[in-house]
C-alpha cells in the first residue's frame, strides 16, 4: 500500500534522508521543519503515519507537545518518534504518551521501512477491527420503529449501563436474546465475555456441571462452567423456568454469595458476572404451579425487561423484511427482492406464532427459492401455504370449514371481522390507514365496525 507520511524533523539532512527512503518503498511523503508546519501538515489532510523527531529545536513546541496534540486530535494516527542518541528515557515516555514506536539517530534504512510498515499494518488492522465491530453491532441491531419496540429499546438503553440483573420475558424467537446482547453491549461489561446457557437444552443432570463446572472428576481434571467462563462478563441463562429445582436453589445461593463451589469440588470460586435470564413462559404462573422459587425469580428480575411479540408490532414488518435481506445478502450473496404489495398484505397479517426467528427464516427462504428475473417481484401466490392462507381463520381456530358450514350471512359477518381486525392490527389500530387500503371511506369503515361490534 503506497502510504501518506509525514516526516517532522528540524535537520533538513534528516528529513531528506527519511522520505528519501520512504519514498524508494513507495510511499508518497510530506516534510516539516517545525511544529507549527507540522501540526499545519495534518490539518491539510491527514496522513497515514507520521515520523516525528523528538526535540524540533528552534520550534514553538518539542516533539513531544506536538505527539500530545496529536494523540488528543487523531487518536487512530501512528506516530513513530526519531529520537537522538542517548534519549531513550524520553523514547520511552513517548511511547507511553502514545507513540507508536521510536527510531535511534543513526538509524539503518531497512530498521526505519520495517518500523514504518510494521505502523501502517497495526493501524490497518485497528480499522479493520473497529469496522467489523460496527458491522456486527449493525448486524444484531434492534430493528424496528413500532411504540412498543421504541419503549423496548429505551428501557434496554436505560438497564444496560446499570450492571443490574435483568429478567427478559418474551414469546419464543421475540428476540430475547438480542436484547440481552444488547444490555451487554451496553454496560462497562462489553469487553468482557458473553456466554450463552440454555436451561431449555441441557439435562437436569448436566446443568449443574455446565453452570458451576468440575472438578477432581475420573481424569483428575476440572472443567469451567458457564458461570466462570462469564468472569468479568455476563452470562446468559436462557430459558430460566426450564432450570430443576435443585439447580434454582443453588443458583439462588451463587446469588446471595456471589461464589460457588464446582460440582465435586470444595474451593469456592469467586466471581464477578452480571446474569442476565430469560424466560418465554408465565412466570408467575409457574410459581403458582410450584415449578419456580418465586424468592428466584426476585433475585433474577431487578429489572424486569419485556419482548413485545412480532403480532404486536405489525408495522415493523416490512423494516424488518428489509433489514434480513439486506443482512443475508450481504452474507451469501443472495440479491434482494422487491416485495409486492399483496404479498406485504399477507406478511403483514400474518400471526407470526415463532415472531422474528420465523419472519427471518421466511424471507430467507424466498430469497433462495424465488429465482430467476432479479427485478420480479414477490407476489403473494409465492408465499409458502403456512402463510398465504387467504382466509382468516375464524375464532376458535376453525379455519374455511367452519365458514363453509355457515349460511352466507353469518359466514360473511365472520369473514368481514377477521378481515377488518387483522388489517387495523397491521396497520397498528390507524383507521385513517385502514380505511385507504381497503379501499372504503374512513366514516363508512367506523360505521362498519360499529355495526360488527369492533372497537369503542
Ligand atoms: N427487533 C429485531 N431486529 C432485528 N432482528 C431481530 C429482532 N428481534 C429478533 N431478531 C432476530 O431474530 C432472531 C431470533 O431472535 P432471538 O434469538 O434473540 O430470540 P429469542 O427470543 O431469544 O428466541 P428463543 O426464545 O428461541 O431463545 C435472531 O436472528 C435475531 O437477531
Amino acid at each position: 500500500m503506497s502510504a501518506d507520511i509525514l516526516v517532522v524533523d528540524d535537520e533538513v539532512d534528516i528529513r531528506e534522508l527519511v522520505a528519501g527512503i520512504l519514498e524508494d518503498e513507495g510511499h508518497r511523503t510530506r516534510t516539516a521543519g517545525t511544529s507549527d508546519d507540522a501540526l499545519a501538515a495534518i490539518e491539510t489532510r491527514r496522513p497515514h503515519l507520521v515520523f516525528l523527531d523528538i526535540w524540533l529545536q528552534g520550534s514553538r513546541l518539542d516533539g513531544l507537545q506536538v505527539l500530545e496534540i496529536i494523540k488528543s486530535q487523531h487518536p487512530d494516527l501512528p506516530v513513530v518518534m526519531i529520537s537522538g542518541h542517548g534519549n531513550i528515557e524520553t523514547a520511552v515516555s513517548a511511547i507511553k504518551a502514545g507513540a507508536y514506536d521510536f527510531i535511534e539517530k543513526p538509524f539503518k534504512a531497512d530498521r526505519l521501512v520495517l518500523v514504518a510498515e510494521r505502523a501502517l499494518e497495526a493501524s490497518r488492522l485497528k480499522r479493520e477491527v473497529r469496522d467489523l465491530r460496527s458491522r456486527s453491532v449493525q448486524a444484531s441491531r434492534i430493528a424496528g420503529k413500532s411504540i412498543v419496540i421504541n419503549q423496548l429499546r429505551q428501557a434496554v438503553e436505560r438497564a444496560g449501563p446499570t450492571n443490574a440483573r435483568i429478567l427478559i420475558t418474551g414469546a419464543p424467537g421475540s428476540g430475547k436474546e438480542l436484547t440481552a446482547r444488547t444490555v451487554h453491549s451496553l454496560s462497562t461489561r462489553a469487553n468482557g465475555p458473553f456466554v450463552v446457557l440454555s436451561a431449555a437444552t441441557i439435562t437436569p443432570d448436566t446443568m449443574e456441571a455446565e453452570l458451576f463446572g468440575t472438578e477432581g472428576g475420573a481424569d483428575g481434571g476440572r472443567r469451567v462452567g458457564a458461570l466462570e467462563e462469564a468472569h468479568g462478563g455476563t452470562l446468559y441463562i436462557d430459558e430460566i423456568a426450564d432450570m430443576p429445582r435443585e439447580t434454582q436453589n443453588r443458583i439462588l445461593r451463587v446469588l446471595v454469595d456471589q461464589n460457588f463451589q464446582r460440582v465435586g469440588g470444595t474451593t469456592r470460586v469467586h466471581v464477578d458476572v452480571r446474569i442476565v435470564s430469560s424466560s418465554s413462559r408465565d412466570l408467575p404462573a409457574e410459581i403458582a404451579a410450584g415449578r419456580f422459587r418465586e424468592d428466584l425469580f426476585h433475585r433474577l428480575g431487578v429489572i424486569p425487561i419485556r419482548v413485545p411479540s412480532l403480532a404486536e408490532r405489525r408495522e415493523d414488518v416490512p423494516e424488518l423484511i428489509e433489514f434480513f435481506m439486506e443482512q443475508i445478502s450481504s452474507t451469501t450473496g443472495l440479491p434482494k427482492r422487491r416485495i409486492a404489495e399483496d404479498a406485504m398484505a399477507v406478511l403483514q397479517s400474518h400471526d407470526w406464532p415463532g415472531n422474528v426467528r420465523q419472519l427471518r427464516n421466511n424471507v430467507e427462504r424466498l430469497m433462495i427459492l424465488v429465482s430467476g428475473d432479479p427485478d420480479a417481484e414477490i407476489t403473494a401466490d409465492m408465499l409458502p401455504s403456512e402463510i398465504g392462507a387467504l382466509v382468516p381463520s375464524t375464532p376458535g381456530g376453525a379455519g374455511g370449514e367452519k365458514l363453509m358450514s355457515l349460511p352466507l350471512r353469518d359466514a360473511r359477518e365472520i369473514f368481514e371481522r377477521e378481515y377488518l381486525l387483522a388489517q387495523i392490527a397491521r396497520f397498528s389500530g390507524n383507521i385513517s390507514r385502514t380505511a385507504e387500503f381497503i379501499g372504503m371511506e374512513r366514516s363508512a369503515l367506523h360505521r362498519k365496525l360499529k355495526s360488527l361490534g369492533i372497537g369503542g
